[in-house]
């Protein structure tokens, strides 16, 4: 494809060099750049792009993107100079896969919790209805019968319409979609139209990057300007800032709540570790029998629900989409080895999250909960000594680990962590154990029959991320281990 004819939804401020030239793909990295690509150069947070313009022709690049003037002008190359290279990017990679969601139906999800499982029960929803679905979001992205390896949530808008155009070649109709609000923020998502968005909630996360929640705030409603005039807005009418983002939303609304008059409600509610029975009323008049439990997942349910209206779909379809999916990976998910005891892995690294699931567990478990937590690092500062708290308010005893330090000293993140339970509650006992299997195998080794042992925080993740190396390191095959060796012993 000629360069020229790439630019033709891009404001172009300069342009150096020939606009004739063939490219055959597009890069951001210049690590990634092979014979006749495109280079974007984009100013981040750690590198600046432009710095790495030689590496990228040395690899073969014949244009690049710019937002601003460099030292050398390399010759042979064309430059075009643009106002904002993520956006023109959005823009570049539409028209070089020509334009795939012209042809697709694009349903987004945002919130600070419930993303990904919401996703999940849309799609399920959508499959049951006969419509081929795509799934983008933190755990993998799923093109048919094959799954990709996600490395972010929302990935660059390059990479996204990748996707689309390999969704599109795969006869995939619909495609849903998790949009944090580090992408919007980033214009991961710039121009793309969505026919649904949903709201689930806003808590606190994320303000390391956002600075205040009315950024965060901010970021999370301009996916609601995006919607197409035909689109549908679903939105938690319980959450406190959904009026907010309903007076942003530029298409119709579907609201849905428990606490507040809504579109779609639950009623009758019913939860037990396994799962939750209730009946959906409003717009639609469903009993549903599911196998993800607590109260935030009947809002996850309630949300795919809306969904499922926005596109018409029938009550069979939703019924059999909503019971048939067996649970999300790492999503409140039970360890069974038929202990005596409940162990539960699950992905809450919020206060909100963390609040959630504890709040579930004490409708039934019926000896003491024991929580196993850390917070990440290069994240949130501001969350840390709440989670402590949720630890002491819910829990009966708190083995203190770590969750990804990524930079920072696993010690100094912990401290803060255990500011939170101290202040909440000095009398909850709790233990610091920064190697994470150790401090599952010690919540372990402590449960007795009855007991509810929760590991919070990594979920579906595979790894542990340090300041120099990542390793292998699954929540779940940790678990157990430890349950087989307890119980061993527990024989001896
Ligand atoms: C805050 C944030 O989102 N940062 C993203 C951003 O980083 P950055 O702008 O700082 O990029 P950079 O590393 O400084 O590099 C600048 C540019 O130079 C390029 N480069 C760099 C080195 C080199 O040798 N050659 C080269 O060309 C890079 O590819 C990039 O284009 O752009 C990078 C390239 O696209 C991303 O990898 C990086 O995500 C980092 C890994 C990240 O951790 N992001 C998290 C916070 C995130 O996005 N999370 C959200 C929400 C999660 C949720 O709650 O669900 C998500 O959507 O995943
Ligand atoms: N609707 C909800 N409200 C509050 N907490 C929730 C909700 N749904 C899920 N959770 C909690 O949050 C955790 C993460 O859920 P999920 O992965 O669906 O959210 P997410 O928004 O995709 O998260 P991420 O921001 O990491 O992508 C769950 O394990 C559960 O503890
Ligand atoms: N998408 C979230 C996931 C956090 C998961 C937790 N394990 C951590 O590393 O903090 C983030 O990147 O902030
Ligand atoms: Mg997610």
């Amino acid at each position: 494809m000629k360069i020229k004819e790439l630019l033709v939804n891009v404001q172009v401020e300069k342009i150096t060099g020939d606009e004739n030239i063939e490219i055959s793909g597009m890069v951001y990295d210049s690590r990634q750049a092979k014979q006749g690509d495109l280079f974007i150069c984009i100013d981040g947070f750690r590198y600046d792009g432009h710095n790495f313009i030689p590496k990228a022709v040395q690899n073969g690049v014949c244009a690049v993107v710019i937002e601003r003037e460099v030292d050398e002008y390399i010759q042979g190359i064309t430059y075009i100079r643009v106002k904002s290279s993520r956006e023109a990017m959005a823009s570049l990679a539409a028209s070089f896969y020509n334009y795939p969601l012209d042809k697709l139906q694009l349903i987004g999800v945002t919130g600070t919790n419930g993303k990904t499982t919401t996703t999940y029960l849309i799609k399920s929803i959508l499959e049951q209805a006969g419509l081929k679905t795509g799934l983008i979001g933190t755990i993998k992205n799923i093109i048919a019968d094959k799954t990709l390896p996600a490395t972010r949530t929302t990935p660059e808008s390059l990479d996204l319409y990748q996707l689309y155009d390999k969704m599109l070649k795969e006869g995939i109709t619909h495609v849903v979609m998790e949009v944090s609000s580090h992408a919007l923020d980033l214009k991961r998502v710039k121009g793309m139209e969505f026919a649904a968005a949903v709201f689930t909630n806003i808590t606190q996360d994320h303000l390391d990057y956002h600075k205040s929640i009315e950024e965060y705030l901010k970021a999370k409603c301009s996916l609601f300007k995006q919607l197409t005039d035909q689109g549908t807005a679903i939105i938690n009418i319980d959450d406190n800032y959904s009026n907010q983002v309903i007076e942003s939303a530029s298409a119709r609304v579907i609201s849905y709540g428990i606490n507040k008059k809504a579109d779609l409600s639950a009623e009758d509610i019913q939860l037990s570790p396994k799962g939750a029975s209730f009946l959906i009323r409003g717009r639609k008049n469903i009993p549903l029998s599911i196998n993800l439990t607590g109260e935030f997942n009947v809002y996850n349910t309630l949300a795919a629900v809306g969904v499922a209206v926005a596109f018409d779909i029938d009550d069979d379809s939703i019924k059999r989409g909503l019971e048939g999916i067996p649970g999300v990976a790492g999503r409140f998910e039970l360890i069974n080895e038929s202990q005596g005891f409940s162990v539960v892995v699950d992905y809450a690294h919020t206060p909100d999250g963390m609040e959630n699931v504890l709040k579930t567990a004490l409708e039934f478990v019926k000896g003491k909960i024991i929580v196993v937590f850390g917070c990440g690092g290069d994240r949130d500062e501001g969350k840390r000594p709440l989670m402590g708290k949720m630890a002491a308010s819910y829990g009966d005893y708190a083995v203190l680990t770590s969750d990804n330090p990524r930079s920072e000293d696993p010690l100094t993140i912990l401290a803060a962590v255990e500011k939170g339970v101290l202040d909440y509650d000095s009398e909850t006992p709790y233990i610091v154990l920064p190697d994470r299997r150790e401090a599952i195998f010690h919540a372990i080794t402590r449960a007795c029959a009855n007991d509810m042992v929760i590991i919070f925080g990594k979920g579906h993740e595979t790894y542990q991320i340090f300041k120099d190396k990542t390793i292998s390191f699954d929540d779940r095959e940790v678990a157990r281990e430890a349950i087989k060796e307890k119980m061993a012993d527990d024989k001896k």
